[in-house]
């Protein structure tokens, strides 16, 4: 299978090219990605509209135009940046998307998820060629800042004009890879909280035993919260939850100490103390309870506490509801996607919440239905991971999911009491 020949023009190929594109954070290249998915879309026969919500932020638009455009439309989305790469920890260099002789193609993005970005280009390549028409539109769209919090790029264009103009039916995003053989298939997402405690008290000389201090206050929370976090944590080890089915408190960074030229001042007790943690609460949680819990055990003014929560995203929907999409017979892209899936031989596995969080929530809260996808099987996790891969078979195999995927749902002709 291994070739570098640069003649050679096939889906992986095509794949290889986008993941030599370095659109890692923090200074992720844009215009490089958009102008080689354009090329793509021209030579497929797709529309194409570009977006600058956020100028230098571009949200690139393709559409394959339905026979009926006046019946809600489907979207596939995926996003443009990558997480940083470490080179010199990569036993292959992470954009140079090297493919070894026993087909793993190595590249930050190759599973995170630039594989669907191309995988859905293709499987309507192919189903142009042997001559199918949707009787929906399908739009694709490719959308920058995922990995921050998609606040420059999904949050705007879902919130705009133009994406209502959409009128979109259901949507489909990222999901995660399984290293078992069944499709993963994700319904839901966690909401994250950045969480920062903070303590303040007298400070003092470093031989003095004293109540108060901002340190033994930070660290009576700092405990507390990892007993909580053990709390919750015992839940999945005892197998009654999944991972994104609980609170997960993770701390990230400890900030305190009075510096000094060398270090720090080993014989004072300073007077600010602080930590920060990823905090995600799945949709079901009920984050007044958590806050109730901030306030009065973690972070009390009692103890010369303070904290701050900045909520990434919402738990609830405008009519109060979780944000969730059914996977039952109420959603008749459900029943649609899952058969569609299973057409190609494949097994789906339980729908599940995802443990992070993608850009999906912000189409969820509108209301329309989103599946998290990326059809990769017997593929170990290795998304934000040192040498990321995806082997060709299974990038390949993806496609022919999604050439049945597309079919089944812009084929969908609705329900005939209601316009779905
Ligand atoms: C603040 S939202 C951050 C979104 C990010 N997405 C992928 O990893 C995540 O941390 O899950
Ligand atoms: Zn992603
Ligand atoms: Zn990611």
């Amino acid at each position: 299978l291994q070739s570098n020949s640069q003649e050679e023009d096939t889906p992986i190929t095509r794949f290889q090219q986008y993941l030599r594109i370095n659109t890692a954070h923090p200074n992720p290249n844009y215009t490089a990605p958009v102008s080689f998915l354009l090329d793509q879309a021209q030579s497929i026969g797709l529309t194409s509209k570009t977006f600058e919500f956020v100028s230098g932020k571009p949200v690139l638009l393709l559409t394959w135009l339905g026979t009926n455009p006046h019946l809600p439309s489907i979207l596939f989305n995926s996003h443009l940046d990558s997480v940083p790469a470490e080179s010199d920890k990569w036993i292959h260099p992470p954009f140079s998307a090297h493919r070894t002789t026993d087909g793993h193609i190595y590249a930050r993005g190759a599973q995170d998820d630039k594989c669907i970005g191309v995988q859905y280009l293709e499987a309507i390549r192919n189903l142009k060629s042997r001559g199918f028409s949707p009787l929906r539109t399908v739009h694709i769209s490719y959308v920058p800042e995922e990995e921050i919090g998609g606040f420059d790029g999904m949050m705007r264009f879902a919130a705009s004009s133009e994406f209502r103009d959409l009128n979109l039916g259901f949507a489909m995003d990222e999901g995660q890879a399984n290293p078992g053989d069944e499709f993963r298939v994700f319904y839901a997402d966690r909401t994250p909280w950045e969480f920062i405690i903070k303590a303040e008290g007298i400070p003092g000389h470093g031989a003095k035993l004293y109540d108060n201090s901002a340190m033994e206050n930070l660290m009576k929370s700092v405990e507390l919260i990892a007993k909580f976090r053990e709390t919750q944590f015992d839940f999945v080890k005892a197998g009654k939850a999944a991972n994104s089915e609980v609170i997960s408190v993770n701390p990230v960074y400890l900030k305190a100490g009075t510096p000094s030229t060398t270090g720090f001042v080993m014989n004072m007790q300073p007077s600010e103390a602080e930590a920060g943690y990823d905090l995600r609460l799945p949709p079901m949680a009920d984050p007044d309870v958590m806050k109730k819990r901030i306030a009065e055990e973690w972070a009390p003014s009692i103890r010369n506490m303070t904290y701050t929560v900045k909520e990434k995203g919402k738990l609830r929907d405008h009519l109060g509801r979780p944000i969730m999409t059914p996977t039952n017979d109420t959603n008749p892209w459900w029943s649609i996607f899952k058969q569609a899936v299973e057409a190609t031989g494949g097994k789906l596995a339980k729908p599940e919440i995802l443990a992070s969080t993608t850009d999906s929530r912000y189409i969820r809260s509108l209301g329309i239905p989103v599946l998290g996808f990326s059809p990769m099987t017997n593929t170990p996790i290795l998304l934000h991971d040192h040498n990321e891969f995806l082997k060709d078979i299974v990038f390949m195999k993806g496609i022919e999911v999604y050439e049945s995927v597309i079919t089944a749902l812009s084929s969908f002709k609705g329900v005939s009491d209601q316009v779905i």
